[in-house]
């Protein structure tokens, strides 16, 4: 599904993000992307929904060479990608409904689909019953989830989360963590940039860690810190 290989990101204030990074994500998977802060992680995925493009290297993604892709390719291949924050980027002035209608507006599908895909996308996340508040109406883990349907409503086959946890309660943490497994159960892949050494502990999936921009370990099945996973046995 995704394959960078030789990847460096240097930014124009020469700033060295990604610093020859090889990695391999096969489709269906999940993964985590661990690490402190300021070590790569968003760079990594925005060069996923090109976002930015690699000083060197190559990224592919649904076997697309996204780094060489020309400008006017980049809405076909977000078409595929769906993308989540840690501040929501709800837009405030629009209901939930039309958030995610929104999404698929912009790309242009037609009316009749448009009303068939947004329920569909609600009730996977079980928020159909307040597609008509605004934003600013629901809690931090809702606005989260009208995110998160928002990112599906055109069926993606890769959903991208940068700290998507990062403003939530441990229990909506454990909601939305909920969520993003059942999506990708359902055949999405999912890749998850988190802090969070709780959530990354209890889920045991494949752990990718960054330190400055460059892979420092890769577990199958890991923990944030590899071989400690002493959260694992707190409850909770
Ligand atoms: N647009 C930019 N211009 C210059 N430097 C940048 C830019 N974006 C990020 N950086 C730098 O690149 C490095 C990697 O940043 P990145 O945001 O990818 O890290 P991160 O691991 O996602 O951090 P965090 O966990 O805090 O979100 C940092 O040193 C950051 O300051």
């Amino acid at each position: 599904m995704i394959k960078l290989r030789g990847v460096s990101l240097v930014y124009p204030n020469g700033t060295r993000a990604l610093d020859d990074v090889d990695l391999e994500i096969e489709k269906g998977s999940f993964v985590f992307l661990v690490g402190h802060s300021g070590t790569g992680k968003s760079s990594l995925l925005k060069l996923m929904y090109r976002e930015e493009v690699p000083t060197s290297g190559e990224v592919v993604v649904d076997g697309i060479r996204v780094d060489t892709l020309r400008r006017g390719r980049v809405p076909r291949l977000r078409r595929n990608i769906g993308v989540v924050f840690q501040d929501f980027k709800l837009l405030s002035h629009k209901t939930v409904w039309e958030n995610v209608a929104f999404a698929l507006q912009v790309t242009g599908t037609r009316t009749r689909d448009v009303m068939r895909m947004v329920p569909r996308s609600l009730d996977l996340v079980g928020l159909s019953h307040k597609s008509r508040m605004f934003p600013s109406e629901l809690s931090g883990g809702e606005q989260q989830r009208a995110a998160i349907a928002r990112a599906l409503v055109g069926n993606p086959k890769l959903l991208l989360c940068d700290e998507p946890t990062g403003n939530l309660d441990p229990s909506n943490t454990t909601e939305i963590m909920e969520l993003l497994q059942r999506i990708n159960l359902k055949g999405t892949t999912v890749v998850v940039a988190t802090h969070n050494q709780p959530v990354v502990d209890r889920m045991r999936r494949r752990v990718v860690r960054l330190e400055h921009g460059r892979i420092l370990h890769d577990d199958e099945r890991g923990y944030y810190f590899r071989g400690l996973g002493q959260t694992a046995v707190l409850p909770g």
